[in-house]
């Protein structure tokens, strides 16, 4: 007999991607109920759930002793006493069957549970760490799977021992290899979404994040891959009994009923077909099974939908601004700090650069500072460098970018030498986040409760029922409506205003000094937006918190900030106090941002719009960055560095007579 093992599919492709129609664990249930709409996949259920009550009930539905031998019954036909007759011994082929199916079923399971422990911890650790563990563990993973399985399993089998159960942890072994890719891939595509960020900001364990958030993530496809493991495990269980390197003479497989039955299959046809039969069917049923429940997991055919992160446009010319300028008198009320950082700033950017490994500088010599207690905005057009620049604040720059001069401190406490643990403590601790979309900022996999719970119990010795009463306090304080209730909701429940809710209340677990908000209004509704702002507001002036607001939105600035800094390609072109940057802005971009803003009281004006586009980092014009968009530049501007000098980055800045907003 020569049968080769099926191939495990590997969803991973050459390139280690994640497959795009990796089901995400919100179409879990949809997946399921998908799955048994399909009329073969449920034929395929019933056939596994009858296999299974028949391997757990073998020993009381046999008629007989399946190893007895009964000399004077040898090679009867199917009768009332043997239903499907004997074998060579006498013994009764149908309770040998009904063993064989145990040990089919048990063996399986036992290597593909081995694959998956080994497998997934793997993958999940390779794919979270990345870099060289990651390398590492593919190298190894692409040897072990350019050797065909079944060989790799009787060369392990040589150096372990005989024997099934060490045989199917041979097999098992091999299966991690699988397992390894699947969960990988998974885990490289997750590992990119926002909620693991989050989940980062709030400054939970990689351990806790790669278990408790990513795994729950990557379970349908294993799913798939288990079915499909699980008939390969079978075929290889009978392969190896066959060739009598499996179960030994205690036990019964139907390999070892094949290999017996090969010198009597003339006196007993049956003898060997049914075994081969029930190899096939089970083979067969796992396989059909993979594929009822890749189908079913297809984004397309689960009919859930697909949440989809809001994209900002590309070199948008004119700010998205929306919010009214009288917003300005409110914030003509707050005091005007002087740009030198003072002694008691809570944070403190000081010509803080961040490049790429090509050397691109993404930001340039930024420098702020943010007192206790003040709302700071930073605004900019798309690609100037707000989110990275509140990327480097939080140690959570992505890969490949890093910051290569100046500091951030806070509160006397330099960030950007900390260790990994010690930033993790500060994050979610000290500072906490709001991000863009906060349904992608929430796993979608865990109630809101839990999320919640974690968070807080990550940074302070609280039982899980006091941290339940906080997170309902929390729940509270953002105003979420019956928050008891709401705890036990999942993410996709709630509506972009409410789910934004709940994570400014995750954000606010443990009392930060100070929440940066990413755009926290961009992805919610115009008519929500303004609640949220609110919101913000409110918190920050009840727990004396500080705020950095990055927005597109000089309205919102107007509406909630003291001071301002306006970024222009990697560059903080002018920081200010919202009043003066609003009345009389010294850089002729602020400038030209304001005139960009809707005023909304005459219908009928064009909306005046910045020529051309932002750069792209790796070109960053020379001498000042603006002036081939800036209608005062004049050849001075051209070249040189520009420093930023009593808050303007501007050559001209002193003879400019700039307009304010309108
Ligand atoms: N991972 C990355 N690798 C290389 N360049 C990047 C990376 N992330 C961002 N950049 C570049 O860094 C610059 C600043 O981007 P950043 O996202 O900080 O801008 P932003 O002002 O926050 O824009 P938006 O308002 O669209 O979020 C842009 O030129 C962007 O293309």
């Amino acid at each position: 007999m020569t049968m080769e093992p099926v191939a495990l599919a590997d969803p991973a492709t050459a390139g280690g991607e994640a497959p795009d129609d990796a089901p995400s664990a919100r179409q879990k249930t949809g997946m399921f109920h998908r799955a048994i709409r399909q009329p073969i996949t449920l034929i395929c259920l019933a056939i596994l759930a009858l296999q299974v009550v028949v391997a757990l009930a073998a020993p009381w539905i046999a008629p007989h002793d399946p190893l007895h031998p009964n000399v004077q019954h040898r090679f009867e036909g199917p009768g009332a006493e043997f239903l499907l007759g004997t074998d060579d011994l006498g013994r009764d082929t149908f309770s040998r069957l009904l063993y064989g199916t145990r040990t089919a079923l048990i063996a399986s399971a036992q290597s593909v549970a081995i694959g998956l422990v080994l497998g997934v911890s793997l993958g999940l650790f390779v794919g979270y760490r990345g870099g060289w563990w990651d390398r590492i563990g593919m190298r190894i993973a692409d040897v072990m799977q350019s050797i065909p399985a079944l060989l790799l399993a009787l060369a392990l089998v040589a150096v372990i021992g005989n024997g099934l159960g060490k045989a199917m942890l041979a097999v098992g072994i091999i299966f991690a290899v699988s397992f390894m890719r699947v969960a990988r891939a998974v885990v490289l595509a997750e590992r990119e979404r926002l909620y693991v960020d989050a989940a980062r900001v709030l400054g939970l364990r990689s351990s806790s994040i790669m278990f408790r958030q990513v795994l729950p993530n990557i379970a349908p496809p294993l799913i798939v891959q288990a079915s499909i493991a699980l008939g390969t495990a079978l075929l290889i269980e009978a392969t190896l009994s066959f060739l009598g390197i499996g179960v030994d003479a205690t036990a019964v497989s139907w390999g070892s009923m094949l290999d017996a039955s090969r010198q009597h299959v003339s006196e007993q046809p049956l003898l060997a077909i049914l075994p081969g039969a029930a190899i096939t069917l089970s083979v067969l049923v796992f396989n059909l099974l993979g594929d009822g429940l890749r189908d079913a997991s297809s984004p397309r055919g689960v009919g859930g939908k697909k949440v989809k992160r809001p994209k900002t446009v590309e070199g948008d010319d004119a700010p998205a601004a929306g919010g009214a300028v009288n917003g300005t008198a409110k914030a003509a009320g707050r005091h005007a700090a002087p740009e030198a950082a003072p002694a008691d700033a809570l944070l403190t950017v000081k010509d803080l650069t961040v490049s790429t490994a090509t050397g691109a500088e993404l930001v340039s010599k930024v420098s702020f500072h943010i007192g206790k207690g003040e709302t700071f905005g930073l605004v900019g057009e798309s690609g100037c460098g707000k989110s990275i620049s509140a990327a480097a604040i939080l140690g959570l720059l992505p890969k490949g970018v890093g910051v290569t001069g100046g500091s951030v401190t806070l509160d006397g406490t330099e960030l950007t030498s900390l260790s990994g643990e010690r930033l993790r403590q500060i994050r979610g601790r000290r500072i906490g986040m709001v991000f863009q979309d906060p349904i992608s900022a929430l796993s979608p996999v865990h109630t809101v409760g839990r999320q919640l719970t974690d968070a807080i119990r990550a940074h302070s010795d609280l039982s899980k029922a006091q941290a339940e009463e906080r997170a309902i306090e929390l729940l509270s304080l953002v105003g979420v409506p019956a928050p008891r209730k709401r705890m036990l909701d999942y993410p996709h429940q709630f509506s972009g205003g409410m789910a934004q809710r709940v994570v400014i209340a995750g954000a606010l677990a443990c009392d930060p000094e100070l929440l940066i908000a990413d755009e926290p209004t961009t992805a919610l509704d115009v008519t929500i937006q303004a609640q949220v702002l609110d919101l913000l507001a409110g918190l920050r002036d009840r727990l004396n918190m500080s705020l950095l607001l990055i927005t597109h939105d000089l309205g919102v600035v107007a509406d909630l900030c003291d001071r301002v800094g306006v970024m222009y390609a990697g560059q903080v072109v002018e920081v200010r106090d919202v009043r003066g940057a609003f009345t009389s802005p010294k850089h002729p971009y602020t400038e030209a941002l304001l005139a960009a803003m809707p005023h909304g009281e005459d219908s009928g004006e064009t909306l005046a719009t910045i020529p051309g586009r932002v750069p792209p980092a790796w070109d960053w014009p020379k001498g000042c960055r603006f002036h081939p968009r800036c209608s005062y530049a004049v050849d001075d501007c051209k070249s040189g560095f520009i420093p930023l000098d009593d808050g303007v980055r501007c050559r001209r800045a002193v003879e400019l007579k700039l307009e304010g907003a309108r």
